[in-house]
């Protein structure tokens, strides 16, 4: 390796060791279409110099072809990226994307603002501490704008920050930008508080979104970076509440038996008193070995390796607690439930619900009210239709940890697997456990064909009557 290279490398070590240690901010953009999210992430990039030089040149040459801004550059064709995709007019599914600033890093999941965009968001959102919300300063609050603070609140988002974009086109009006704030904060009462800021902005000419503008000397507050370099959101983390689901239970010789997965939540020491789930046999933490070696205490987000002191049995998708923590099983349950199929959900039918690792077949046992997200009213319905929110019982076959979503993020939300094409078709979010009861039967008959297919191929001989 030549002395240059080697000097490189260590730059690069150094960086990536600067910017390991920063907190990470995970934030989600929301707005109708054309409200000027593409511009905003392209103006928060640009104006934090995270953009390369190369990348502008290209971008001022494409603003010239494609742009919609005229004169300006059309910093939207940043992060809109590939062309075709613009040309065909919408951007399909949750984009990351990932920068830093000398304080934080930050991960951006951006939604597309179509009609897919209850399921889009509800993927995006469910890791986000804080959620950008657009509204245009010439229209104001729209259903959208309802729709998108409903979920951001359902999803648990502690910090909202309603971004009033345009304002260079309401002359940057301090009335105007307070008429808007004023119907938000109406609208916004029935939802879980959320940490409100409201900015009034121009993401097109930078106004307060890195840098405090000028043209809004009647605004005393912070510029949109300001706010995402320092909001608090480390005491968001629930980190008293330990849990470990198991992923993994690694056993490469008969000395060695050790429980691999993630800290979903809390923190687990050496020495810890912890139980299993769903059996209730305790043990003691012997150690905790990650690839670098073994560790005293482990945290929420750590992947680890958990051996302990007694051989109790373990399998992957148990959870590991706190001996004395007061744990809630059961196979029935309350939640919301965002459906996010083309095919209806209709009560009984039978799906796979995965709570953390573990995964059981369960149904919707009943819909008690359907949420339009636009009104916040509430109705009754016998099924869920694409992109419908409703409040739903859940019976599972197995008994799961269920901690309420509100509560530990990571453990209270499940997703919904359809059994023959294993596509996710629904995202839930446990409200409370309800009692366990027997499990009913729910309607089983394509899993009844699929195992009598099974039967069939591997047991030719047995009469296909008799079993099908
Ligand atoms: N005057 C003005 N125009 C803006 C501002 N922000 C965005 N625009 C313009 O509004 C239009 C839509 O902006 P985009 O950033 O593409 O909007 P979007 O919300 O990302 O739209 P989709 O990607 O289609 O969902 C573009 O023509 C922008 O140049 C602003 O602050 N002021």
């Amino acid at each position: 390796m030549s002395h240059q290279s080697e000097l490189i490398e260590t730059d690069i070590d150094a960086y990536l060791a600067q910017h390991e240690r920063k907190e990470l901010l995970r934030f989600l953009t929301c707005g109708s279409v054309d409200d000027g999210k593409s511009t905003l992430i392209g103006r928060l990039l640009h104006d934090s110099k995270m953009i390369y030089e190369d990348q502008l040149a290209a971008v001022a040459s494409d603003t010239t072809k494609h742009g919609t801004t005229g004169e300006k550059i059309d910093l939207a064709l940043l992060v809109d990226g590939l062309q075709a995709e613009r040309e065909q007019g919408i951007t399909i599914d949750v984009a990351y994307r990932y920068f830093s600033t000398a304080k934080r890093k930050f991960i951006i999941a951006d939604t597309p603002g179509h009609e897919q965009y209850t399921r889009n968001m509800a993927t995006g959102a469910s890791t986000c501490d804080l959620a950008v919300i657009l509204i245009d300063a010439r229209y104001g609050v729209q259903t959208q704008t309802r729709r998108h603070s409903y979920i951001a609140s359902l999803l648990g988002i502690k910090h909202v920050v309603v971004a009033i974009n345009k304002m260079d086109l309401v002359e940057f009006s301090e009335s105007r930008f307070e008429e808007i704030k004023q119907s938000y904060l109406d609208l916004s009462k029935s939802l879980n508080p959320a940490e409100l800021h409201f900015v009034p902005m121009s993401a097109l000419d930078g106004d307060n979104v890195v840098n405090i503008s000028e043209r809004t000397p009647w605004y005393s507050g912070k510029s949109l970076m300001q706010i995402l370099e320092t909001v608090e959101i480390a005491s968001d983390k629930n980190a008293d509440d330990f849990r470990f689901p198991v992923q993994f239970v690694n056993r490469p010789n008969l000395n060695f038996r050790g429980f691999c997965g993630t800290v979903a939540s809390g923190v687990v020491k050496v020495g810890d008193k912890v139980k299993a789930l769903p059996s209730g046999k305790t043990s003691t933490v012997k150690s905790i070995v990650t690839f670098d070696g073994e560790l005293d205490e482990a945290f929420v987000g750590q992947a680890v390796t958990l051996t302990l002191a007694d051989e109790i049995d373990i399998s992957r998708g148990d959870m590991v607690v706190l001996a004395d923590s007061e744990q809630t099983l059961s196979n029935r349950l309350r939640a919301h439930l965002v459906w996010m199929s083309e095919a209806e959900l209709k009560p009984g039918k039978q799906y796979l619900f995965k709570f953390a690792s573990k995964v059981t077949p369960g149904v919707v046992a009943d819909i008690e009210y359907r949420v339009d997200v636009n009104t916040f009213e509430k109705s009754e319905e016998s099924a869920m239709q694409l992109n419908d929110i409703a409040v739903v019982d859940v019976q599972l076959e197995q008994e799961v940890v269920v901690d309420a979503y509100q509560k530990n993020r990571a453990t209270g939300a499940f997703i919904v697997i359809d059994r023959l094409t294993n596509i996710t078709v629904g995202a839930g979010m446990a409200i409370e456990a309800l009692a366990s009861a027997a499990a009913t039967k729910g309607d089983y008959s394509e899993f009844e064909v699929e195992l009598n297919a099974l039967v069939r191929k591997h047991f030719p001989h047995w009469d296909a009557k008799k079993i099908g």
